[in-house]
């Protein structure tokens, strides 16, 4: 079953004096339950796909299904209920905020729902315990090394059990053995049942995943 449809996707950005094509015309579904890899050259337009994917962004042209709503019909509001239930995000830099620690980081996204204080912290100590990091929740993000700090962030992205996590280079900025634990742990979390769409330079580990799309100046390419 197809849990994502983009169909017909089309994002020009325009200021005064040019106007950037990042897609154009994008067909893409998802089906439950796949890792999915999206590879291509610097600028082609991976970005925008995954932002637009998972609502952080809207589309010039074209519609995006997910679980069967038409997203583009949904107010402001209904919309950010809609992602904080559906999607988790884990960026290439982490995105982790450095004044709290990591238990209060990962706490984070259950702050928008109707949670209490003592089930907020039994999630996030689960979801830590389930990324091996039980044992750092009291550090801040400066005192963890970056694959530490990324295993913060798919916490975060986890602790409100979404469907779907969508991940930008999240091996990026770690080293090969890293970058390598991180992606065993998103093997795994895809083996119990989350659909895992990462945005990825890396051919090897793009071959660990289900399927690889590739783009091309905006278009997907076979
Ligand atoms: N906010 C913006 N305003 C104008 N142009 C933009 C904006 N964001 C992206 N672009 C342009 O859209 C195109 C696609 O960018 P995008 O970031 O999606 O590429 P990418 O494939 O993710 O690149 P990379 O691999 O380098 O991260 C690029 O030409 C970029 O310059």
């Amino acid at each position: 079953m197809e849990l994502i449809s983009m169909q017909g996707v089309t994002k020009i950005y325009r200021t005064k004096e040019i106007e950037t094509v990042a897609l154009e015309g994008v067909n893409l579904d998802v089906h439950e339950g796949e890792f999915l890899s999206v590879m291509g050259p610097s600028g082609c337009g991976k970005s925008t796909m995954l932002n637009i994917m998972g609502l952080l962004d809207v589309p010039t042209e074209g519609k995006v299904i997910i679980s069967e709503q038409q997203t583009q019909q949904m107010n402001d509001g209904a919309m950010a209920e809609f992602r904080n239930r559906m999607l988790g995000f884990v960026f290439q830099s982490f995105h982790l905020v450095h004044s709290l620690n990591v238990l209060d980081n990962v706490e984070l996204p259950l702050l928008y729902r109707k949670c209490s204080e003592k089930e907020r912290r039994e999630l996030a100590t689960s979801v830590l315990e389930r990324v091996g990091l039980s044992h750092r929740i009291k550090h801040y993000p400066s005192q963890l090394s970056g694959g530490q700090c990324q295993r913060v962030a798919i916490a975060r992205a986890l602790v409100g059990a979404p469907r779907i996590l969508l991940a930008d280079e999240p091996t990026g900025n770690l080293d090969s053995k890293m970058g390598g634990e991180i992606m065993d742990l998103l093997c795994s979390l895809n083996r119990e049942g989350t659909t895992i769409v990462m945005v990825t330079h890396d051919e090897h580990l793009a071959k660990q995943t289900s399927r690889i799309v590739r783009f091309f100046d905006g278009r997907r390419v076979q």
